[in-house]
C-alpha cells in the first residue's frame, strides 16, 4: 500500500475591495485571532502609506495593530523568516515582485494574508492585486456602502482633479460608490465642456 505523507502547507489569502470596504478591519481581525492562538505573526505595510501612523496599521474606524514599515517586498521576505502568519496591508502600493515574494512565503509553510485595493480611481485593475488573486487559495471581496445611494460600493471615486495613480488620502479625497453612481473623472470633464 502506498503511504502518502502530508506536509504542512502554507497558503495565500487576499482581502480586496474599494476604499472604506473594511479590508483593514478584516485583516486586523484575522491577525488578532492568530495572535490569540499564540502564532508568530509579522505585519507589514509600505512606506508610502503614513496616513494615520508609521508604526501601526490603522483602519478608517481607528482599529489598530502594530506593523513594520518596509520599502520593498524583498524586505518582507527578510523580516518574516520566523513568522507563521504574515499580514500585509495596502498591497497595491508594492511592485509586482510582491507576487513572487508571497508565493515564496506560502511555499515556506506560512499563512500569508494580503489586503489591498483591486481597482484604482479610474476603475482600472490596481496591480499587483489582480495577480495575487490569481494565485491565492482564498479570496474575500469586501464592500463599502455607496455614499450617494446606499447600494453596495465596489468603486472608489476621487473627488479631486489629481491625475497621479498614487495619491494617499482618506475621505478628504475619496468616497465609496456603487456601479451606478461611479464614473471615471474623464466623464466629469466631458460634461463640463
Ligand atoms: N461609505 C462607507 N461604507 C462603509 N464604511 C465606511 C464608509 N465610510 C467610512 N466607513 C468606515 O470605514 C470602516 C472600514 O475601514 P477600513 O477597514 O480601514 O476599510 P478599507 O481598509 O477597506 O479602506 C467602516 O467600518 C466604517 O467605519
Ligand atoms: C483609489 C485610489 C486610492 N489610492 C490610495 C488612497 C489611500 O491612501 C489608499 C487606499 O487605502 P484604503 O486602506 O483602501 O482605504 O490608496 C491611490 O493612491 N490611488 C487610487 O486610485
Ligand atoms: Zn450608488
Amino acid at each position: 500500500m502506498m503511504h502518502v505523507v502530508h506536509r504542512h502547507t502554507g497558503w495565500i489569502e487576499v482581502i480586496c475591495g474599494s476604499m472604506f470596504s473594511g479590508k483593514t478591519e478584516e485583516l486586523i481581525r484575522r491577525l488578532k485571532r492568530a495572535m490569540i492562538a499564540r502564532q508568530k505573526v509579522a505585519i507589514f505595510k509600505p512606506k508610502v502609506d503614513t496616513r494615520y501612523s508609521t508604526t501601526e496599521i490603522v483602519s478608517h474606524d481607528k482599529q489598530k495593530i502594530k506593523s513594520i514599515v518596509v520599502e520593498s517586498p524583498q524586505e518582507i521576505l527578510e523580516k518574516a523568516l520566523e513568522a507563521q502568519v504574515v499580514g500585509i496591508d495596502e498591497a497595491q502600493f508594492f511592485d509586482d515582485s510582491l507576487v513572487n515574494i508571497c508565493q515564496k512565503l506560502a511555499n515556506m509553510g506560512k499563512r500569508v494574508i494580503i489586503a489591498g485595493l483591486d481597482q484604482d480611481y479610474l476603475g482600472k485593475p490596481f496591480e499587483p492585486i489582480p495577480q495575487l488573486l490569481a494565485v491565492a487559495e482564498y479570496i474575500t471581496k469586501t464592500h463599502a456602502i455607496c455614499v450617494v445611494c446606499g447600494n453596495p460600493a465596489n468603486h472608489t471615486y476621487r473627488k479631486t482633479k489629481q491625475k497621479d495613480k498614487v495619491i494617499v488620502g482618506a475621505s478628504n479625497i475619496y468616497e465609496a460608490r456603487c456601479r451606478n453612481c461611479f464614473h471615471a473623472p474623464e466623464e466629469d470633464e466631458e460634461e463640463e465642456k
